[in-house]
């Protein structure tokens, strides 16, 4: 029995909802955006990494999060008392590590799909993400799920605080395409969290509570022009964008090419921008390859949300 999974990039936060709303996406090329774990019966535990950013990880398979997935899933699988085998993992580490992509989140997610469908599925959907959640908290520092959720499930995902539900799916507007602009740097996650205010304001608490909720009801209405002139970021954007190099002059820029809406993805670097037509989001993609891109690492990709969520591949 050998098994491949594919986990799919994503917008962590989309902005208006910071931790609790979360789109997958994938480009409209075919090209696979996200990680793939593969997992086949072996002597003993092997985790073998390769990809175009391999490299970007640590050396010793102790360090990798995939490894650190193996470990829990057979305490899970301990704990049912179902027997565990010895396995060779493989990552094709295809994500930028500190992205603002959910790349972690995708090595996380396929991992553990990867294993849960290698033994016939002994633990449920809603245990599996908690085990995700579980991860993301080590990596980052805090629980939260807006990164794990729709890269696991698809589509547009919003977390509620309800340890039975976790996450609901949200109306997404299919038809839109979303431009994803990785520069080339990298931006820790948990430093990217440090450096937000612990507090913040009455008149800022009821902008984010406000903007989040119409948006929500904008999507339920597909009211297309309301749902995105709501993609306002109060919480995060105002103290990160300073990690950005030409943050502000991109999203200025995008917005006269016709963007719907535009901001940070998860916690950076990465840039999103939502387009009405194909045409208007190569042209702001292009516009994003010659001035957004910081090193030869970075890439933009033309996307549409990716409804599926992680899924197995030959
Ligand atoms: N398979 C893996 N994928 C991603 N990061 C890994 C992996 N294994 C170990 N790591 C380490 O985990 C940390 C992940 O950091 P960080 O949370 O900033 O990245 P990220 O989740 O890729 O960010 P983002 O969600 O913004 O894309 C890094 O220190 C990285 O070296
Ligand atoms: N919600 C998280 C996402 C990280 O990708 C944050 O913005 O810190």
């Amino acid at each position: 029995m050998k098994v491949s999974v594919f986990a799919p990039a994503s917008i962590g936060n989309v902005s208006v909802g910071f931790d609790v709303l979360g789109l997958a996406v994938t480009p409209v090329d075919g090209t696979l955006l996200g990680d793939v774990v593969t997992v086949e019966e072996s002597q003993i535990d092997t985790l073998d990494v390769v990809g175009e950013f391999a490299d970007k990880l640590p050396k010793e398979k102790e360090q990798n999060i995939v490894w650190h997935c193996l470990l829990l899933f057979n305490a899970a699988l301990k704990a049912q008392a179902v027997e565990v085998k010895t396995v060779a993992l493989s990552l094709d580490k295809k994500m930028p590590v500190g992205s603002g992509l959910g790349s972690s989140a995708c090595s996380v997610v396929a991992a553990l799909v990867a294993l849960n469908e290698f033994y016939q599925k002994p633990l449920s959907s809603e245990h599996l993400l908690k085990l995700m959640g579980e991860m993301e908290a080590n990596i980052s520092g805090s629980l939260h799920y807006d990164n794990v959720a729709p890269c696991f499930l698809g589509g547009l995902q919003l977390m509620v605080p309800d340890e039975q539900v976790i996450t609901r799916d949200i109306p997404l507007f299919s038809d839109c395409y979303y431009v994803m602009a990785y520069p080339g740097i990298t931006v820790n996650t948990k430093a990217a969290r440090e450096i937000l205010p612990s507090q913040y304001s009455r008149e800022q608490l009821i902008a984010f509570g406000q903007n989040l909720a119409t948006f929500i009801d904008a999507s339920y209405r597909q009211d297309k022009a309301m749902a995105f002139a709501m993609i306002k970021d109060v919480v995060a954007e105002p103290y990160r964008k300073s990690l950005l190099p030409g943050f502000e002059q991109a999203k200025q820029a995008v917005s006269k090419l016709g963007s719907l809406a535009a901001g940070i993805s998860g916690s950076g670097p990465t840039m999103f921008s939502v387009y009405e037509t194909l045409e208007q989001a190569e042209t702001a993609a292009t516009w994003l390859k010659q001035n957004y891109l910081q090193s030869d690492q970075g890439f933009v990709h033309v996307c549409k949300a990716d409804e599926v969520g992680a899924r197995i591949i030959d």
